[in-house]
């Protein structure tokens, strides 16, 4: 990308979150993830340019340094923080404007500092051969994946009912949702198909913020803050059809919704269990100590039992899960070790740096933060040890997935010079374009 001749017409309104908005390039497979600061804000930037920079900076460290290892390098991607012309950005900011939601003008993006992350477009993949036939992203943010066991928590409730099952009552009483999902993330983080498969039904069904697709780089389905309706599924599975044209389930030649939607869900399952390949991180398989099973969910509890093999230590949710369960002590075991933290700072502000409070992110950190000790010995360093292992719990909870579904070349056509079923033959292994692209995580 060459920042002097930056066009605001090659740049859309991609999607956004809490934090920061991302356009994408109408070409090229790139996106630029800019800082986003509440509207109060706009006349005066809370920082100067240099600690945006910085701030994005560490962005990149934090992943390269931490979230890469943990959860593997094949899964994330640290992006790069590029310099922007001012000019660019504020010509940007007045294109992309109407096309916000409003629930997320709250915040104002960013115009000052002329910093931003530069990361793949992950919805649009490109280590294969293009076809006919766009490759499908389905980003899941998945949440947290398991109940706390630990012994500070204070009620018994929050070790039978897990996190997310409890906030949709929140999030429908307060408005931000008008139903609540019936998705349960240790049933997706369970390794069970037939759970996993019924996670994902609920994700669809009611995505709110954890679920959206993506064809060729747009998205397609995803709940709108605020609408009465659910998203249109059949309009879904009208997009979806054409690449499961080769499924068993067919009646008369014609493929059911509910086979597009099963046959869909399979793959996705399937992805979701790969194997990363390589080398994982320095993680140790823990599995969750408390239940694995929440009590809101609608999965019955009698087939549980009957059948929970775990995940794959080296599929993508395996390291996500095992990266939130860093957080051993849960908020309430954490708070009064942040607290220690906060008051230390406050007798000794020098110590700031060297308790590495805001990075820098190098290759040490984690090994310092791995190596705390895991009795309390009082110390402030044990604190903040406990407090940065918090925060990268946080990351793991908070993360989306974007598993890229891409169709093989050989399999597109069949004989007859009828699309084929490229997801599926990807699925199967017998592509002529290798095996399918494992999930990413955006983080
Ligand atoms: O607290 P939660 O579980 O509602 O998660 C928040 C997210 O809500 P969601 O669950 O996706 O509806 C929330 O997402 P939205 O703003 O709803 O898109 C943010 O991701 C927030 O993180 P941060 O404060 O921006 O770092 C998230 O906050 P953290 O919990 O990660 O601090
Ligand atoms: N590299 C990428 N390629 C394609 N789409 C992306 C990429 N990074 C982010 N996105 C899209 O932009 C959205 C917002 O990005 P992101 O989740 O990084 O924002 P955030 O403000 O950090 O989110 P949060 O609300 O969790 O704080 C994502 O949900 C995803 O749909």
């Amino acid at each position: 990308m060459e920042m002097d001749r930056m066009d605001e017409n090659d740049w859309k309104y991609h999607e956004e979150g809490n934090k920061s908005l991302v356009v994408c390039h109408v070409q090229h497979c790139r996106v630029l993830r800019l800082l986003k600061y509440p509207a109060e804000d706009s006349e005066n930037p809370p920082q100067t340019a240099e600690q945006a920079f910085r701030q994005i900076q560490n962005i990149v460290d934090f992943t390269s340094n931490v979230m890469s290892r943990l959860l593997g390098d094949k899964f994330v991607h640290s992006g790069e923080v590029v310099r922007l012309p001012l000019e660019f950005v504020r010509q940007l900011s007045i294109k992309i404007q109407h096309q916000r939601p409003a629930w997320r003008c709250d915040k104002v993006m960013d115009i000052y500092s002329g910093c931003a992350l530069c990361l793949p477009n992950l919805t649009t993949p490109t280590q294969y051969q293009p076809t006919a036939t766009p490759p499908i992203c389905i980003e899941i943010k998945p949440k947290w994946g398991f109940l706390p066991s630990s012994k500070h928590v204070s009620r018994d409730i929050k070790t039978r009912v897990c996190r997310y099952c409890m906030h949709q009552h929140y999030k429908v009483a307060n408005g931000k949702w008008k139903r609540r999902s019936l998705y349960c993330p240790l049933d997706l983080f369970s390794g069970n198909r037939q759970r996993m498969h019924f996670a994902i039904r609920h994700l669809i069904e009611e995505p709110q913020n954890n679920f959206k697709v993506f064809k060729g780089g747009q998205c397609i389905y995803s709940s709108k803050e605020g609408s009465e309706g659910s998203p249109d599924m059949n309009a879904l599975l009208h997009h979806l059809r054409p690449y499961f044209l080769r499924g068993n389930n067919r009646v008369n030649g014609h493929m059911t919704a509910k086979a597009v939607l099963n046959d869909f869900i399979q793959v996705l399952v399937n992805a979701l269990l790969s194997p990363a390949g390589g080398d994982g991180g320095p993680l140790t398989h823990r599995a969750p100590e408390g239940r694995s099973f929440c009590e809101a969910s609608l999965f019955s509890n009698e087939r549980v039992r009957h059948g929970s093999q775990g995940l794959p230590s080296s599929s993508v949710l395996s390291r996500i899960l095992q990266t939130q369960m860093l957080d051993a002590l849960d908020i309430e075991g954490l708070y009064p070790l942040y607290c220690r933290v906060e008051q230390h700072l406050q007798d000794f502000p020098k110590d700031r740096t060297r308790l590495q409070i805001d990075g820098p992110y190098d290759q040490n950190f984690l090994e310092n933060v791995q190596k705390s000790s895991m009795e309390d010995d009082g110390s402030v360093e044990y604190a903040a040890a406990k407090v940065h292992q918090y925060r990268i719990a946080m990351t793991a909870k908070d993360c989306s997935i974007m598993a890229a579904l891409v169709p093989s070349v050989k399999e597109e056509d069949d004989d007859e010079g009828n699309p084929g079923c490229p997801l599926g033959s990807c699925n199967s292994g017998t592509s002529g374009s290798g095996p399918p692209e494992p999930p990413s995580c955006s983080l």
